[in-house]
């Protein structure tokens, strides 16, 4: 029988911890707080915007939404990081990919304080993440959010042969960092991959974040892999669906994350803990 991994009931039992270290914190005087900051109306961002507001206000989290059309030029959006980096009541800040084209989304980044870089993007903890640093910084929310999941699997990550299908910065590259990290080995699929299908097949774990609906079908997976759906899309009805034939593939993996109620969740609980962790770790700062 195959296992539908719930994310909504992970996130809750995340969420839930979550709300009770904000507690904490408020009975130290602080407010965890998160900013973030959108320019233009990609579907997917206004789905993360609004789930995230609802959540943030739910446990207790301080937050600022900064809303742009999508012709607003750069330097109005560095001048809006420099004085989020500059208020205390600010403890992560996020900027929403994708971004406008004529913006460059690199370079916004890298002006955001790497101690409140909640989505773990900032080069410096980036670099930390690929050189597998010990200490404590932030990590990609998604990627972070799927370790989660597997971990309530029990997954046996050393030796795994995984294959990851999108090389983004968002998800792809964090997701390989976080697992050869744990030893196992990954191969990462891009457009110009040759046969990706022979790779996927020979996959204990196939997670998928290409943005294209229906892009892994049953005959690409190995009988008793592990799917992980990261992809948020919209059917012309309107209907929200990932990356994967879950009709399908459902049939033969042996675990397999829903869309909605999969990664999505998960990548909320994991922004609010980080926003958590942030506030904690700058508490901690002050007094060192
Ligand atoms: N549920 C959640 O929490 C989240 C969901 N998402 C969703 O996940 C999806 C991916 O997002 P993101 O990582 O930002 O995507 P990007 O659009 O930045 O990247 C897509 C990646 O998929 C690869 N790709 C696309 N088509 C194919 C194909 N036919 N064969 C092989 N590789 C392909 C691209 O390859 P190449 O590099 O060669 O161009 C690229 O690396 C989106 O639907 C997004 O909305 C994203 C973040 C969080
Ligand atoms: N800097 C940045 N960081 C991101 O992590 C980031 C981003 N930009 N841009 C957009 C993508 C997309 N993304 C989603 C997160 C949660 C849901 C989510 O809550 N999904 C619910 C939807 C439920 C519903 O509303 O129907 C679910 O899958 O169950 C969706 C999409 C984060 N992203
Ligand atoms: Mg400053």
């Amino acid at each position: 029988m195959v296992k539908i991994i719930d994310g909504k009931a992970l996130a809750k039992q995340e969420n839930e911890k979550t709300a009770h270290r904000v507690e904490k914190l408020k009975q130290k005087g602080i407010v965890p707080g998160l900013a973030v900051i959108l320019a233009g109306e990609d579907p997917a961002s206004l789905v993360y915007v609004r789930n995230k507001q609802r959540k943030a206000e739910k446990l207790g989290i301080y937050s600022i939404q900064k809303n742009f059309p999508a012709t607003v030029d750069q330097a109005t959006l560095l001048q809006t990081i420099e004085a989020l980096n500059d208020d205390p009541k600010v403890h992560g800040i996020l900027v929403q990919e994708p971004l406008p084209k004529h913006l460059n989304g690199q370079a916004l980044v890298a002006a955001i304080d790497p101690q409140k870089d909640v989505d773990g993007f900032h080069p410096l903890n980036v670099g930390k993440l690929y050189n597998h640093l010990p200490g404590n910084y932030p990590v990609a929310c998604t990627p972070r959010g799927i370790i989660t999941m597997l971990d309530s699997l029990n997954f046996n990550y050393v030796g795994a042969k995984v294959a990851i299908v999108g090389r983004s910065i968002l998800v792809g590259r964090p997701m390989q960092a976080l697992l050869i990290n744990r030893d196992a080995t990954v191969t990462m699929i891009g457009r110009q991959t040759p046969d990706p299908a022979a790779i996927i097949k020979d996959a204990d774990l196939v997670i998928v974040a290409t943005g294209k609906a229906n892009f892994l079908t049953a005959s690409m997976v190995k009988p008793g892999a592990v799917v992980i759906d990261v992809g948020i899309n919209r059917t012309p009805e309107g209907k929200l669906v990932g990356d994967v034939n879950f009709e399908q593939v459902k049939a033969v993996a042996s675990a397999i994350t829903p869309v909605p109620g999969g990664v999505g969740p998960m990548t909320i609980a994991s922004l609010m803990s980080q926003t958590v962790d942030l506030a904690e770790w700058s508490l901690e700062n002050a007094k060192g």
